[in-house]
């Protein structure tokens, strides 16, 4: 075969955050090239990011980083909303154990611990190339993205700047953010989803509060809305909606005030590692891709914090594009196989964004104090907490991967459950199991003929689900009936019988 003819290229992914170095490590994964360019010439070392749930700890299983992350992490509890006088409205619990995703259902984490794992893991693949203190000007139609590096600190005015150019990429990722250039080029225009938010965040290091609850915090007071998690052993975070002319400063003067309820002493010999102002914005992209120039993270989608979703719907989106971008940069599917990643990741991020907004306003209403029966009544408390995690990743709409006429499992995230035992088994989670590319998951030797064919032709790897109805994912299969069950490289459901 003619090796230059089969090099699917390199991928040019704009902005060297979680978004940008796990869309880099997929595509490397699916054996395609890329160029990483990052305006900041070091990795911001402040807090952002706090949380990602098990669906999104697949992702950064499947990057290799599984381990590190757990290291680097704690579970979380889960997330109660409370009155004004801090006494429990509704619960909704999540289990610390392995869940069906193989992983803890949330994950508490600081966002530069993150990105050192990240960045190991980049500094070992060969496939990526990084560089820093590069920022991004322009990307023209022909794919040819425009950059200049900048001296010293932070990239500045155009005085700062040494050598510019152009580099042909056979893609581009843009994961540059909110004001990112990428989505400029796209000439894309924001959907605003609710109005703007000004919040006041302060970030904490030392004892946290004594309390005997360690999930996420969500104060419902209309008069000033609130979250307080622990987001590590010492390492706190509380956010606090602000009053019409609030300063950060002026808040900060009364950070012993606001966190008084957590911390009657003050706030004593603890750190205060930042105080800043946030603009929590619910908005989505309205377009995502014009040719091969593709945005993802905050650069397509931005929400507010308060069901922790902001960064997974990141990671989502480079899970979604990295497989299909690699597919057609292999010259194995057409580009129209790219316009399915708008169709399936839009309605699916703008979902989680109306869940959070919806948190927030149920934060800032007095009627918030209709919950208190669901807390009383842990039925109906446990019925809710079913319905909004299982609303908190829903499956993908219809769309040319997921037929209309094939709902059910089609379009869901197949569960990690153990293959090869009845208990959950690091050693052998199924991820690591099946690979990257897609699999075709089997109760008898041989398949029905309709669904081992497509599974043919993607050239998907063929698993025999062993035992009996003794191992989980057998069970599990069996109790839904499928015989196979054909999964994306995502581990999307693309297929059953
Ligand atoms: O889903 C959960 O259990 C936690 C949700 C969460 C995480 C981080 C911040 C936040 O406001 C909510």
């Amino acid at each position: 075969m003619d090796a230059a003819r089969n090099d699917p290229g390199e991928v040019v992914v704009v902005g060297a955050g979680p978004v940008g170095l796990v869309t880099a490590l997929l595509l490397a994964r699916h054996g395609v090239r890329s160029l990483v360019l990052e305006r900041h010439p070091r990795p911001y070392p402040l807090p952002r990011a706090v949380h990602l749930d098990d669906e999104c700890r697949r992702i950064l299983q499947n990057v290799g980083v599984a381990d590190g992350f757990a290291r680097i992490s704690r579970p979380a509890a889960g997330l109660r909303l409370l009155d004004a006088r801090h006494r429990t409205l509704a619960e909704f619990r999540r289990s610390g154990a392995d869940g069906v995703h193989g992983h803890p259902q949330a994950s508490l984490f600081d966002q530069p611990d993150l990105e050192t794992l990240l960045l190991e893991a980049v500094s070992r693949q060969p496939r990526i190339r990084l560089r820093r203190g590069v920022r991004v000007t322009g990307v023209d139609a022909g794919g040819g993205v425009h950059w200049c590096e900048t001296v010293g600190g932070w990239p500045g005015p155009e005085n700062n700047q040494r050598t510019a150019g152009v580099v042909r990429a056979a893609a581009v990722v843009g994961c540059d953010g909110a004001g990112g250039v990428v989505r400029q080029a796209l000439g894309s225009g924001l959907r605003r989803l609710a109005a703007d938010q000004n919040w006041f965040v302060a970030d904490l290091l030392g004892d946290p509060p004594v309390r005997v609850w360690d999930g996420v915090e969500q104060i419902c007071d209309p008069a000033r809305p609130a979250t307080y998690l622990r987001v590590g052993e010492r390492r706190m975070r509380w956010e606090f909606r602000m009053r019409p002319g609030e300063t950060v400063s002026g808040l900060t003067g009364r950070l012993g005030e606001l966190l008084g309820p957590w911390l009657p002493g003050g706030v004593g010999e603890r750190e205060v590692l930042r105080t800043a102002h946030y603009t929590f914005r619910a908005v989505v992209a309205r377009r995502w891709r014009r040719g091969r120039v593709l945005i993802a993270g905050d650069a397509a989608h931005l929400t507010p914090p308060f069901i922790g979703q902001g960064l997974g719907s990141g990671l989502r989106d480079a899970a979604n594009l990295s497989w299909k971008l690699a597919l057609v940069l292999h010259g194995r599917a057409g580009d129209p196989l790219l316009d399915s990643y708008q169709a399936e990741r839009e309605p699916h991020a703008t979902a989680l964004i109306r869940l959070a907004v919806l948190a927030g306003a149920v934060m800032g209403s007095p009627a918030a104090n209709v919950l208190r029966p669901a807390a009383r009544a842990p039925v109906l408390g446990n019925r809710l907490t079913d319905r909004l995690l299982a609303g908190t990743s829903p499956p993908l709409r219809s769309g040319a991967l997921v037929p209309a006429r094939r709902p059910g499992l089609v379009g869901t995230l197949f569960p990690q459950l153990p293959l090869g035992s009845t208990t959950t088994d690091d050693e052998n989670r199924l991820d690591d199991l099946l690979g990257p590319g897609f699999a075709l998951l089997t109760l008898r030797d041989a398949s029905p003929a309709r669904i081992a064919g497509r599974a043919g032709r993607l050239g998907a790897r063929v698993i025999r689900v062993p035992g009996s109805g003794l191992t989980v994912v057998h069970r599990w299969m069996t109790e839904r009936r499928c015989e196979a069950v054909l999964l994306r490289p995502d581990r999307v459901v693309l297929d059953v019988t």
